[in-house]
């Protein structure tokens, strides 16, 4: 399902946030939201849900209004994970996973009521779904976990399987690579590139959004900049003129696309 964000303006503080920004995510591929500290890329993606109202634009969740569907049906569309996955309460890490099946049949668990816990009401099929995140995400040996006893990558992760539990064919990640290591980086990344689904992902990565994203959009406060094919969005003029570096997406001697830094911070933008 595709997402279309348009001419999105939005007002926080009395500051002009987003600028007529316009955002276009592809069926089936990985859409990449780059851009420095600031620049509102979370305020973008957090618009699709009502968690920052915009004052102009229009999104569209597929053919609706993304306002006119209601959240729980919004969680059976799109799965979220915002950069923010700390926890208060002491759930095992099964028991979070399964509340994305709150997502799938709100009804029948509602009538279980708030105080039951739903891992212990899930359907066979249902403990499958659980199952099989968990071992899509490679953390099926934390199942029995407190998520309050796992570290900033395996609570991450945690977040990421719920997601995909929720059966959402649309992914929304906010920064999902922060807090892994470079390989679970490497796992991950691939996992969304290959999973099938819909996914829009601020990546602040250049080298990850370069070789794993399909199209990205550069923002520079509050507007996007450029579009495209990340080789051709991070060029050497665009990366130094938003990032102030020497550097830019290129293919790489294997073929593959890279990002490659030649000298560090730019001199003119460092006064040198
Ligand atoms: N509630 C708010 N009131 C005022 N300003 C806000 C509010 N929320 C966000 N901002 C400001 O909006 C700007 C964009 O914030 P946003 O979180 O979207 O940036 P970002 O591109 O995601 O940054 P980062 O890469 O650091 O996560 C920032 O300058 C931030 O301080």
């Amino acid at each position: 399902m595709r997402l279309f964000y348009e001419n999105i303006h939005v007002r926080l503080g009395g500051k002009e946030i987003l600028k007529g920004v316009d955002l276009c995510t592809e069926e089936g591929k990985v859409t990449g939201i780059i851009g420095p500290n600031g620049c509102g890329k979370s305020t973008l993606i957090k618009t699709t849900f009502g968690l920052v109202k915009p004052v102009q634009g229009r999104i569209l969740v597929g053919k609706r209004e993304a306002y006119a569907i209601r959240p729980r049906e919004m969680a059976s569309l799109i799965g979220y994970v915002g950069q923010d996955t700390g926890c208060v309460f002491d759930f095992s890490v099964w028991d979070v996973i399964s509340m994305a099946m709150y997502a799938r049949s709100f009804e029948r668990y509602t009538a279980f009521g708030a105080k039951k816990c739903i891992s212990r009401s899930l359907q066979y099929s249902e403990k499958e779904i659980v199952r099989q995140a968990l071992e899509e995400l490679g953390i099926y040996h934390l199942k029995d976990r407190s998520i309050l006893s796992l570290s900033g990558g395996e609570r991450k992760l945690v977040f990421i399987a719920r997601a995909i539990a929720q059966g959402a064919d649309t992914l929304i990640l906010d920064e999902p690579t922060n807090h892994l290591d470079i390989s679970r980086q490497l796992f991950l990344m691939d996992y969304l590139r290959t999973c099938g689904r819909t996914v829009l992902i601020v990546l602040h990565d250049l080298r990850l959004a370069a070789h794993y994203c399909h199209r990205v959009y550069l923002m520079r406060e509050g507007e996007v900049l450029a579009s495209g094919d990340p080789i051709k969005v991070l060029d050497a003029e665009r990366t130094r003129q938003v990032f102030g570096i020497c550097a830019k997406a290129c293919v790489n001697q294997g073929g593959q696309r890279d990002f490659s830094l030649f000298d560090g911070i730019s001199q003119q933008e460092n006064g040198g």
